[in-house]
Order: structure tokens, then sequence, then C-alpha cells
């Protein structure tokens, strides 16, 4: 494993990143043998401000960190990078819909998909966070042919932590007895949170969580809402969109893409799919259970999907086919 990554996180000035890159810089999601070189872009306007971080960042005083560099130039920002954070885009406030985030952060993954393509490593890791990040992964992907379609993937690892928090919340037990919770889709209010397979340790015995929570009316009902409304609640309640939570996912999706997931457990984490997958449609960035080790992630098989499920995949992969329309509409516009 190398010992130097130089990583790059977009949308550097923003409110993720101000809780996402002391985490990264601090070796927590690289290990500490690991000498980061972190890269930070924002838009020009956001450069004073910018700067600031890279001061509180020195005065981290950090062993990890290598070197910092601020920057508005999408060339010098995407160099010969080993992972792309790409979190700079619009959030969604009050009022606002998905598709007018749609329209106002196209143009960004179009631009950084094509930096991608034109400067950083072919072996660099993608992950899109800012929304809609299915389709801005997707996106960005399209953008950069030359780049394995499976280094991109998209952030659906804060619906798994949230979905992982309401069963241990319920069950009055460590978010850590609960496992394989698997969240389908789009990162979206149509995701399916899904835990019909999922365990819950009791004692030493890993149980069923259907069987330990003996509700099914709550689990195919109030808890699959919360999670799916969990992001609009919490903009209702802030006035902002979520961004602590969001960088401890961003955290944990590196940091499992990194070193791989524990053994006998998965993540979710919303990758391209091939058509050849639980029926899930070719050519879209979908949320599903994998499985990583040092030859990079696997999606788990076999799983049994009932009929009610059936029906809320298909629901999650026909939202992610229409955005997919909109998006290759900015995408044949010329520059
Ligand atoms: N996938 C998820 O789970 C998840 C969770 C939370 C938020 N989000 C999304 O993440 C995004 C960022 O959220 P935030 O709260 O940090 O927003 P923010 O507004 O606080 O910060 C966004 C930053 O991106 C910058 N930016 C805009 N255009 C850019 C560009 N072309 N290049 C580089 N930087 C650019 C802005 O200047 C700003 O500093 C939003 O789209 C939000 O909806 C996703
Ligand atoms: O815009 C939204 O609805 C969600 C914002 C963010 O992605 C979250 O899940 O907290």
């Amino acid at each position: 494993m190398t010992d130097q990554l130089k990583v790059l996180v977009t949308g550097a000035a923003g409110q993720i990143a101000y809780s996402l890159l002391y985490s990264i810089a601090n070796g927590d999601v690289f290990g500490k043998n690991v000498s980061v070189s972190l890269i930070l872009l924002d838009i020009e306007m956001m450069q004073e401000a910018l700067g600031g971080v890279v001061l509180e960042l020195q005065d981290c005083a950090l062993p990890n960190l290598k070197k910092i560099t601020a920057t508005c130039n999408v060339q010098e920002a995407f160099t010969d990078i080993d992972y792309a954070v790409l979190v700079g885009a619009m959030p969604r406030r009050q009022g606002m819909e998905r598709k007018d985030l749609l329209k106002a952060n196209a143009k960004i993954f179009k631009e950084q998909g094509k930096a991608l393509e034109n400067y950083a490593k072919k072996s660099v890791k993608v992950l899109v966070v800012g929304n809609p990040a299915n389709t801005n992964c997707l996106i960005a992907a399209t953008c950069a042919p030359s780049i394995s379609k499976e280094n991109f993937t998209c952030l659906t690892r804060l619906d798994h932590n949230r979905a992982k928090a309401q069963i241990a919340t319920r069950l009055e037990v460590a978010t850590s007895a609960v496992r394989n919770v698997i969240i389908w889709g789009n990162h979206s209010s149509t995701q399916y949170p899904d835990v019909r397979h999922a365990t819950v340790s009791v004692g030493d015995e890993a149980k069923p969580v259907p069987l330990v929570v003996k509700d099914d009316a709550w689990l195919n009902g109030d808890f699959i809402t919360t999670v799916q409304k969990r992001g609009a609640a919490i903009i209702a309640a802030r006035k902002l969109s979520s961004a602590m939570s969001a960088a401890k996912a961003i955290c944990d999706h590196l940091r499992d893409w990194h070193f791989g997931t524990p053994k006998g457990e998965w993540t979710s984490m919303g990758i391209y799919s091939n058509g050849s997958n639980y029926g899930v449609p070719e050519n879209l960035i979908y949320s599903m259970p994998v499985k990583i080790d040092e030859n990079g992630y696997t999606i788990v098989d076999g799983l049994e999907i009932d009929d009610r499920s059936r029906v809320r995949m298909d629901a999650t992969a026909n939202e992610l086919l229409e955005e997919r329309n909109e998006a290759m509409k900015f995408l044949s516009q010329s520059d």
C-alpha cells in the first residue's frame, strides 16, 4: 500500500468540508502511516475563506499532513490525484426541489469529469457527495471515459448510517451491534432502506433484525420514511443541510474503500450498474450492498428480493432514469 496519497476535496470552503478535512488530515481515514497531500478546490469567490481553512489546518500541527494546496484552478486541483472527494455543489435549501439542484450542479460535474479524464491518475477513486449525488456521479463518469466506471461512487453511507442508527435506537443497542443494512437506489426520498438481511448481536449470536424488532408495520412504514426523509428533516431544523453526519459518512466510505469492509460485513455505496445485478438497469449509479477487499468492491449477490422490495427498488431506479434523461440533455449541450 502506498505511503503517500494526493487527496482532492472540492467545495473545501463549505460546511461539509469544514467537518471533514480534519479527519482526513489527521490520518483517521487513510491511516496514521500515510502522509496526505490535501488539495482544496473552491471557486474564486471563496478563496479568502479557503485561506482561513488552510490556516486552521496548519495550526492543527498534524504529522500526517504533508502539504496543503488551496486553489480555484481545476487543472492544478485534479493533476495526479489518488482520491477525488467531490463535495463542491449547491445544497438544497428549504423550498427547493431536487431538479433545481440538477440544473445548478450538472455543469460542475461535467467540468470535473473532464478534469478527471485529463489530469487525474487513471487509478483515481472518486466519491461524489454533491447532490443529486448519483446522477452527478454518472455525469462525471460519462465525461471521463478512460477511467474505469468502477472507480466512480456516490455517497449513500449517510443513509446507511441513518438506517443503522434507527434500528440501534429502537432496540436500545450500540450501533456497532447492527450489521448489514442496505440502502438501494438513489440518495433521495425514493431510496429503499432494507433491513430484511440485517442482523443485530444479541449476546454471542447475530439474529435477524426483523425477528428481534418484531414490528413489521414499523419496519415497512415509519422506519423507511424516517430514513428517506432524514435529510429534509435536518434542512427544516437547521435551515442548512447535514454536514457533521455527512462528513462522518464520507470518512466511513473512504476508509472502507481504502482498507476493505470488516469480515462478514457489507456496506452501501452508490456504484455503477452494468445491468447484471438485482434487475437494476444499466448505466445508472445505484446504491447496492458491497464487500470490499484489496481487489476492490464486489456486489453482495444472492440476496432474496421479495415483491414489496422489488416495487421499491424499481421506483428508485425509475427516478434515476428520469434524472439521467435530464442530465444527458445537459451533457449534449455545448459548453
Ligand atoms: N450525498 C450525501 O449524503 C450528502 C449529504 C449532505 C450534503 N450533500 C450535498 O453536498 C453538497 C455540499 O454541501 P455543503 O453543505 O458543504 O454546501 P456549502 O454550500 O456549505 O459548500 C459548498 C461549497 O462548494 C463550493 N463550490 C461551488 N461550486 C464549486 C465548484 N465548481 N468547484 C469547487 N467548489 C465549488 C461553494 O463555493 C461552497 O464553498 C450539496 O450539494 C449537498 O446537497 C450530500
Ligand atoms: O437535499 C436533501 O434533501 C438532502 C441533503 C443531504 O443530502 C442529506 O441527506 O442530508
